[in-house]
């Protein structure tokens, strides 16, 4: 596993000509770099709100293994709610969609991502999607292993597979996380009130709050947003990594869902597949398109940007600008 790890970071570093793009890259990132003032970390979890707000990061990878990227690409962040992505399509994997969308709807709230009212509204408590807190709490009792740990290990094993690297969770921003948890702790119990909950409470908080805690670079939540274009395809191992029909499902979720309650302008006006996290961190998932002439990236690609200066929804302000400007310019929205 190590040996193929290496040659799938090979094969992208190697690519010799991104430069240009880069360039371009650059001069946009640079732009929207100052637009960070216009956001604040997160606070609500004490550790994110210790780290440097300017920062504005890229990578964009294509399925030849072409690679583009600028600022700060390189840092490490938390995949806080992206991870909401990869729990749900971890759990389709493990019990079949069927059985995860029983658990847990595919409806957009419009409310914020840890908004507990819809819960008591909706009858009989379903959850309204897995891209908000009670939904992904919901998912991370149904991922497979018996003990949170096994949840855990079966999580990162996945990451692996897809990013070509072991990713590890950061321990600080888990025990920030688990020590302010008062609102995702309601909104466990009452999942659990309702049956919804196939572990306890404190296994399900544990298991949704490391996948949270986890830690990447931009590449590497390129790399699953270049995996979820290519429908569960792995353009780089050339291998299937889970149904074209989950793939479908995650998307679609994005679209209407990934961005809490901003998806709408999200779709209106950047109109691409994308989930953000409160960390700052947008994947995107850019499919085989018609792209403007000399556009790069006419086969698709996976965006991975790092911007942590949040906006009130909880999406990166500059991160956001940045795709949108991308976007229009390469010609990547989806409608
Ligand atoms: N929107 C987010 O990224 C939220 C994730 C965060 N861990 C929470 O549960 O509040």
């Amino acid at each position: 596993m190590a040996n193929e790890n290496i040659q799938l970071g090979q094969a992208i570093q190697t690519e010799a000509d991104s430069n240009e793009t880069d360039t371009i890259l650059h001069t946009w990132l640079e732009h929207y770099r100052p637009y960070t003032t216009n956001g604040r970390c997160a606070a609500y979890i004490p550790a994110l709100a210790q780290v440097d707000p300017s920062q504005l990061g890229v990578t964009i990878i294509g399925p030849d293994g072409k690679l583009a990227k600028s600022g700060d690409c390189d840092a490490l962040f938390t995949l806080q709610s992206v991870s909401k992505v990869i729990g749900f399509i971890a759990a389709c994997v493990e019990h079949g969609s069927a059985y995860v969308l029983e658990r847990v709807d595919v409806e957009p709230t419009g409310d914020a991502f840890n908004s507990i009212v819809r819960l008591e509204v909706h009858k009989p408590g379903k959850p309204f999607n897995p891209m908000i807190n009670a939904g992904a709490i919901t998912v991370s009792s149904l991922l497979g292993g018996k003990s949170p740990q096994q949840k855990i290990d079966s999580i990162l094993a996945f990451i692996e597979k897809m990013v070509g690297r072991r990713v590890s969770i950061n321990e600080e921003v888990y025990q920030s996380e688990w020590q302010t948890a008062d609102r995702n702790r309601s909104l466990a119990y009452y999942l659990k009130g309702t049956g919804f909950l196939e572990s306890s409470v404190e296994d399900a908080l544990e298991v949704y709050l490391k996948e949270c805690s986890i830690e990447v670079n931009t590449q590497d939540i390129a790399m699953i947003g270049l995996v979820l274009a290519h429908d569960g395809y792995h353009p780089l191992r050339k291998e299937q990594l889970f149904p074209k029909e989950v793939a479908k499902l995650a998307k679609a979720l994005m679209v209407t869902c990934g961005m809490y309650n901003a998806s709408g302008k999200f779709a209106a006006f950047i109109g691409v597949p994308a989930k953000s996290g409160v960390s700052g961190g947008i994947m995107a998932a850019v499919p085989s398109h018609a792209s403007s002439p000399g556009a790069p990236f006419p086969a698709g690609c996976g965006i991975g940007i790092y911007g942590p200066a949040i906006d009130e929804y909880g999406n990166s302000v500059a991160g956001g600008m940045l795709l949108k400007h991308i976007a229009k310019e390469w010609d990547f929205n989806i409608f």
